[in-house]
């Protein structure tokens, strides 16, 4: 399960959650029952209209549940103010919602004013924040939003919801508007963020590969927000519990897990059996070192210590071992 890391994050119950929206034949969302652990990163995937994102809505109440009882730390959210329940859980969406008439740092600086923080603790906040998503505070500090390209404005969203420290954070598909190269630079900044904040984070995506990527585990949904399976993707990549999973999967389960899994878990051959100049870290997942293979079309490749020493070589066989009976699908394939 989960790595133990640090956590600043608290623990999530929804236990037998129902909306129904007025006039509608069938609930939303029936009996949703799930538990996140403090510091844990979960992902909502499933297809359109399943009801992901009233699952998610409901544990900020912008979203009332019919029924159900939903918990952090213990304590029912409908014991919360509303308004003060939100600013206590950061809430990132697709759509930005950066305010287009106020700074950088007044648009991080929100929360924080609303909580009544003195000026100067705000204006340290900022910049902590600016630094930790990769934005120079004296370059962007006193831009406006429309001067920022969207992956830096979607970066300052999550500085937003980041700005008074929630131990909840809400995720609605953030990255989702985003070109694939910005989007997965996005998620690789978002895990390293993760690894020091260790929020407690529900995050919706319509993207299997997204969800394989970012979670620690992973509910596949099915229509009114039934679990189909609750679990972290390598186990649900390597045992899918029944056949909407493993539709939802989708070709390529085995080249889904070997991005999961560190090319020196692979039984490697000697240094002297790689050729040519490609290499592969160590630290680097066995779908990096496919792709070296496949590119160079070398029989085996180096793999290389942190000093950049060859100290090692890998095949295709060797990564297909690590498989076990596996066959790797085809060259291409996702
Ligand atoms: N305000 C509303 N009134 C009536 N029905 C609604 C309302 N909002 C959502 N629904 C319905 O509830 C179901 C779940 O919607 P929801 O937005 O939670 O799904 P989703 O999985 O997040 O979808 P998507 O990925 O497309 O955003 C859908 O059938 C939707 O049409």
């Amino acid at each position: 399960m989960t790595t133990v890391k640090n956590t600043s994050g608290a623990r999530i119950e929804l236990s037998d959650v129902s909306k129904r929206y007025p006039n509608q034949a069938v609930p939303a969302v029936e009996n949703f029952s799930m538990e996140a652990q403090p510091g844990e990163l979960i992902m909502f995937v499933g297809p359109s209209g399943c009801g992901k994102t009233t699952t998610m809505k409901m544990i900020n109440r912008i979203i009332e549940p019919t029924s159900g009882s939903i918990k952090i730390d213990g304590k029912d959210v409908l014991s919360f103010d509303p308004n003060d329940l939100r600013r206590h859980i950061g809430y990132v969406i697709q759509q930005i919602g950066l305010f287009p008439h106020m700074t950088i740092a007044e648009n991080i600086g929100v929360v924080p004013r609303l909580l009544g923080w003195s000026k100067a603790k705000i204006a340290g906040r900022v910049d902590e924040l600016l630094s930790v998503v990769q934005l120079d505070p004296g370059t962007f500090a006193n831009r406006y939003p429309k001067q920022l390209s969207g992956g830096q404005q979607q970066r300052i969203g999550v500085a937003r919801a980041l700005a008074a420290d929630p131990p909840v954070m809400l995720m609605d598909e953030p990255f989702g508007a985003t070109d694939p190269i910005t989007r997965e630079k996005l998620q690789i900044e978002f895990l390293r963020l993760q690894e020091t904040i260790g929020k407690t984070i529900i995050f919706v995506t319509h993207d299997f590969d997204e969800a394989v990527r970012l979670g620690d585990r992973i509910a596949v949904l099915s229509d009114r927000s039934q679990i189909e399976q609750f679990d972290t993707p390598a186990n649900i990549l390597t045992a899918p519990a029944n056949d909407y999973v493993a539709s939802f999967i989708g070709h390529g389960a085995a080249l889904k897990r070997l991005a999961l899994i560190p090319v020196n878990h692979a039984k490697l051959g000697p240094a002297s059996a790689a050729v040519g100049r490609v290499t592969v870290p160590e630290g680097d997942t066995l779908r990096d070192a496919l792709d070296a293979l496949i590119l160079t079309g070398a029989p085996a490749i180096g793999v290389t210590d942190v000093s950049s020493r060859v100290v090692a070589s890998i095949t295709v066989d060797q990564i297909s071992a690590v498989l076990g009976a596996e066959a790797i699908p085809a060259v291409g394939g996702r």
